[in-house]
Order: C-alpha cells, then structure tokens, then sequence
C-alpha cells in the first residue's frame, strides 16, 4: 500500500524569501506526503551539502525519483533513506542536495503516516510515543549571522523547565519575547527582528543578558514556574582560526578566557543550556568546559555535531558536551537523524530538535522530537514558520493531528 508512485520537487519560499526545496510523495493506495527543507545561515562546516535549489531538484529528478518510484516503500523510512544515498553516492550528500533529500525523506515519512491513518510521530516512534513532550526553547534576543548590528551572541533563549504542559511552555516563551520588546521600550531602544522572530536590537550582550533575565523573571513570576534561559554563542562564527580568538565587538578572547567566560555567565545567571560555545573543531576545549560546568547546565553541539554520529563518536569519547542539536537537514535524512537521536540517547547526552533561521511552515520536527522522546525543540518563539511547530505541538499534545 505504501508503495511509492510519484515524487514530485518543486521550488517554494522560505521565511528569509530565498527558494528551497518541497518534495511531494504520492503511494499506490493514494497516500499523500508534503515537506520542504529548512536552510540555515550559521552553517556547521561539517554539514552535508545543500545545493541550489534548482540544481538540487534537477539532480534528485535525475538519480533519485527513479530509485524510488515503484520500488521503495514509504512506510518503510529505512528503505527510502537508502535509497536517497545511494542515489547520491557521497557521504554528503553533495549531488542530489542535502535538501532534495531531507524534504524526500520527510515527505515519504509523511506519506507512510497517511496510509496508515496514523499521527507522524506515532508511525516515527510507535504507537507507545506522545506522552512525553520537549521542551520548547525559544529565542527572544539574537544577532550573529541572524541579524546585523545585534549582539554578538546569536541567540538568547528562553527555557520554560518547570512547565506543567507543552501548551504552558509556548506560550510562556511568547510572553517573555512580549517582554523583552516592553523593556526594550522603556530603555527606548528601537529594534526589529532577526531571521528566527527574535529581538535584534543594537545593544550589548551585557545588556541583552540584563533584559533577557529581567523578562524571564517577570513572565516566571506571572505564569508560577520556573523558566530558564540559555543561549546558542554559535562559537564558530565568532572564532577567527587565524588570531585562534574569540572577537567579540568589544574584545577579543583566547580558548581559555572563553572557556572561563562562559563558565562565569553559567554562574552568574544559572543557565540552563549553552550551545555551541566554542569553535566546531575545538573538542578539547568543549570537554573543557563540559568538565567544568556540565552538571550544572547542557552544553550542546550543533555545529560541533552537525548530527552526524561519526562527530557524536568523537565527541562522546572525548567527553565534550553533554548534548547534540538535530538538524534533519545537516545530515540530509530522517533516518540519520535519529541514528544520531539514539546514539546520544544511549550515551547520556540529551537531544535538542532544532530548526533552522531559514524555515518554511512544515512541522516535521514537532513530531520528530515528540516521535523520539527528545528532551527539548528548540523553534523560535513567534512568527508564523516557528508557530507552524510550536503549535503542531500543542495539537500532538491535545491528540489533533
Ligand atoms: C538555528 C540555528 O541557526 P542556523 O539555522 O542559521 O544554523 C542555529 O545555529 O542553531
Ligand atoms: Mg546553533
């Protein structure tokens, strides 16, 4: 029944206005999958390769959909994931695009589900998956490669810990943004948005570390639980190989003074998660400050991981971090996303299902994390490519899907 008949590739928008890729997946009994991939714009190094979009569609066209039709079965994501690489025939995925096949990968996902009447994240993770829920982190100030003339670090982020239900959670995230643009106000300090809905005023990371905190107690103090914040430095941005320092508008750091400088602010204002605070090749320095503040806070690696279980061997030997940010599209399908889940599972880290600055209103990931009992998703906080997941969420959570 799940057999595949069609794969069809179009070009769609994302939020940033730039083209990606959106797969339809047709099978034999009528069963219907729609995604499209994310793009990001502080990209790991050690990503697979999205390419184009109209050389990504014209490669998959040509090597993948005839691997597929007639012959794999979308019930069966191992079997079309295979298929996808080897009709790539890179580790990177470097000839049809990381992006023609992850919006494949999920869109067969989603085709399977159809045909069995099921929730995706139910024909994800089983029919024993959907009661625990992540987590949402959701950033409230941001800069970096998402926003010019912001702060340094890319994204501050509220963390809702003590939430008593997913629905609770988002909608104290949106409070501290409402927040956050309120104190903002008062200091009269003018300000837009980044990429991913956050504030990107022209301020400080002092400053921006003063209102986050400010807000994220006001909303605590309103809502009657607790909630964290953390924040992703996306370390890799502000490391420059050649000096072997950390600039900063204001200063430069060496690995050791980036180290302690993040081990203070996990201090000074309890956070909760820190990701990618350091270079994406500096593991050393990750077990560093892994050693140092690891039982008090989740240091995540996105760029470090890329969500490749080969990175996550290497980073689980050495002991450098504590948890992986999964990104379907930087390792190209779902099937590699969650080897990479289970690997981390299994070794103690805690997994983060992550967007990407460039997004479109697919929620794959909602259920995808739902599907893999992650911890926490982080997915912005407002606007309409973030609430496409945050409220898939809270219709999981209210069985609506
Ligand atoms: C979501 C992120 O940004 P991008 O998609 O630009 O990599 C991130 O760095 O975690
Ligand atoms: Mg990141």
């Amino acid at each position: 029944m799940t057999l595949i008949t069609d794969v069809r590739l179009r070009r769609v928008l994302d939020s940033r206005g730039n083209p990606t890729v959106e797969a339809d997946v047709v099978t034999e009994s009528g069963g219907f999958g729609r995604a499209a991939a994310p793009s990001g714009a502080s990209t790991g190094e050690y990503e697979a390769v999205e390419r184009p979009p109209t050389e990504a569609i014209a490669a998959a066209r040509e090597h993948a959909v005839p691997r597929l039709v007639g012959t794999v079965y979308a019930g069966n994501q191992r079997e079309v994931d295979a298929a996808l690489h080897a009709a790539d025939g890179t580790t990177d995925f470097s000839e049809i695009g990381a992006n023609s096949a992850v919006a494949i990968s999920m869109a067969a996902a989603k085709a399977g589900a159809d045909v069995l009447g099921a929730p995706l994240f139910q024909h994800l993770g089983g029919t024993f998956r959907g009661e625990n829920f992540p987590i949402p982190l959701g950033n409230v100030v941001g800069g970096g490669e998402h926003a010019a003339d912001a702060t340094d670090i890319q994204e501050f982020l509220a963390a809702p810990v003590g939430a008593p239900s997913v629905e609770d959670a988002v909608f104290a995230n949106a409070a501290v943004h409402a927040a956050v643009a309120d104190l903002l106000s008062e200091r009269g300090v003018p300000c837009g948005k980044g990429d991913e809905g956050a504030w990107a005023p022209s301020i400080d990371d002092s400053e921006a570390f003063e209102i986050v905190a400010e807000a994220v107690s006001m909303v605590q103090d309103e809502v009657g639980f607790n909630i964290g914040f953390g924040l992703d430095v996306a370390g890799a941005e502000l490391y420059d190989a050649e000096s072997e320092t950390y600039e900063y508008s204001d200063r430069s750091r060496d690995t050791d003074e980036q180290i302690a400088y993040i081990a203070d602010l996990v201090e000074e204002y309890d956070l909760v998660y820190v990701e990618d605070p350091l270079d994406e090749d500096d593991y050393d320095a990750f077990a560093d400050l892994t050693a140092e503040v690891g039982d008090q806070t989740l240091i995540c690696g996105d760029d470090l991981f890329v969500t490749n279980t080969n990175r996550l061997v290497d980073g689980i030997d050495r002991n450098a971090a504590n948890s992986i940010l999964i990104k379907p599209n930087q390792i190209g399908t779902l099937s590699d996303a969650f080897d990479a889940i289970e690997l981390a599972t299994e070794n103690g880290y805690d997994s983060v299902v992550s967007h990407r600055s460039g997004e479109t209103e697919d929620a794959t990931i909602a259920h995808l994390a739902v599907a893999t009992d992650a911890p926490f998703i982080k997915t912005g906080a407002v606007g309409g490519e973030r609430t496409a997941k945050l409220n898939e969420l809270i219709r999981i959570a209210d069985d609506a899907t």
